[in-house]
C-alpha cells in the first residue's frame, strides 16, 4: 500500500469523526506489546476506534493483540492519549510502511511523546524473566541489510532524508521512568537498561543466533518496535521503549553430542535424554499478564509528569 498525505488525512478524518472534541488531539502515544493492552482499563472517557474503520490501517492477527486505537485521558492531569491495542509485525505479512502507518498518523494528530512496549526474550543472564528493560539502543540486522521502513522515495520535504539514530531513545523520558519507579517503590531489580535486537521472526532464535546476538551486544530480542521507533523519530517524536522480559533465549553453553551418546549407547551405557528447552508464545503472554500492572503504573506515572 502506498501512503500519501491524502491517505493520512482520510485516516485522521475517520478517526476524528468517531471522537468527542476533548480526545481529538492526543499528546502521548502508547504502543501495546503482546498481552500488554490492559492499560486501556485505566483511561478515562475511553473511546475505542476499530482499525477496520480507519482507512490505511491493517488488522493485527497475533494472539494477545487487538485491533483498536484507544483514546482517553490518563493520569491525574487527564492527559489526552492514544494507545494502539495491537500492533503490526512484518512476519504477519504486513509491508513495513503499513507497520509504521499508525505511528505516522499519531504524529500527524499531534502526539509528541511515544511510549512503546513489547515482550522480549532475554539474552543477558543478569536480566531475568519479569524485568522491564528500558531500552537505550537497538541492534537491527534487518535495517542494516535492506529491511528498513524508511527506504524509498523521499516524498515529504518536512522529514529528514538521513535520520541519525544516536539519540533515538529519549534520555528525558527515561529519566522520568526511573523517577516514576522510585515513586512507586519498585525494587532496583525490577528495571534494567539494555539494547534491543530486532529480528523479523516469526521463528524464535536458534541457539547459534541467540549466542551471536548476545556477543554483538544485545540484551533482549524481539520481533517488533524498531520500525516504529524509526518512523517516530523521522516524524520528530520523543521515544521511550519498555521491553518486558517474558523468557530467556535458549543459549546452551555446550551442545548435546548425539555422536558421543550413540558411542556410549553402543558401549552398553544407559543414555539419559535431556528435556529440550523451548520458548512459546503462550509463555510470553502469561508473563505479560502477570507483569502488565507494573508496566501500566509506570506508563501512567510518566505521562502524568510530562
Ligand atoms: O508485539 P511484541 O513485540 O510485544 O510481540 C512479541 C514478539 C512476537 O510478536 C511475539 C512472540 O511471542 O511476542
Ligand atoms: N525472541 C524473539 N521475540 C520474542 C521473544 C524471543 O525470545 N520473546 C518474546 N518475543
Amino acid at each position: 500500500m502506498v501512503h500519501t498525505s491524502v491517505s493520512f488525512q482520510a485516516s485522521i478524518d475517520a478517526i476524528k469523526a468517531a471522537l468527542p472534541e476533548n480526545l481529538q488531539k492526543p499528546r502521548v502515544g502508547i504502543v501495546c506489546g503482546s498481552g500488554l493492552s490492559g492499560i486501556v482499563d485505566i483511561f478515562r472517557d475511553t473511546k475505542l476506534v476499530p482499525y477496520e474503520n480507519i482507512p490505511g490501517f491493517s488488522k493485527s492477527t497475533v494472539q494477545g493483540h487487538k485491533s483498536f486505537l484507544a483514546f482517553g485521558l490518563l493520569g491525574e492531569g487527564g492527559v489526552p492519549v492514544v494507545a494502539m491495542l495491537g500492533r503490526f509485525h512484518p512476519y504477519e505479512g504486513h509491508h513495513l510502511s503499513s507497520v509504521v502507518y499508525p505511528i505516522r498518523v499519531m504524529a500527524k494528530m499531534g502526539v509528541k511523546d511515544l511510549i512503546i512496549t513489547n515482550a522480549a526474550g532475554s539474552l543477558n543472564p543478569a536480566i531475568p524473566v519479569g524485568t522491564i528493560v528500558v531500552v537505550q539502543d537497538h541492534l537491527a540486522l534487518p535495517n542494516l541489510t535492506g529491511m528498513n521502513p524508511l527506504l524509498g522515495p523521499h516524498t515529504d520535504p518536512e522529514l529528514p532524508r538521513f535520520l541519525p539514530l544516536s539519540d533515538a531513545y529519549s534520555p528525558v523520558l527515561r529519566r522520568l521512568l526511573f523517577l516514576a519507579a522510585h515513586r512507586l517503590q519498585l525494587e532496583d531489580s525490577a528495571l534494567a537498561e539494555g539494547t534491543y535486537a530486532w529480528v523479523s521472526g516469526p521463528t524464535y532464535e536458534s541457539p547459534a543466533e541467540g549466542r551471536f546476538l548476545r556477543r554483538v551486544g544485545a540484551d533482549v530480542v524481539g520481533m517488533s518496535t524498531v520500525p516504529e521507533v524509526l518512523a517516530a523519530r523521522e516524524e520528530g517524536l520523543n521515544v521511550m521503549v519498555l521491553s518486558l522480559v517474558t523468557n530467556f533465549v535458549v543459549i546452551p553453553e555446550t551442545y548435546r553430542s548425539i555422536k558421543e551418546e550413540v558411542k556410549a549407547e553402543l558401549a552398553g551405557k544407559k543414555v539419559e535424554l535431556p528435556e529440550a528447552e523451548t520458548v512459546s508464545h503462550e509463555e510470553v503472554l502469561a508473563i505479560g499478564k502477570e507483569k502488565a500492572g507494573v508496566l501500566m503504573k509506570l506508563v501512567e506515572s510518566v505521562v502524568n509528569d510530562l
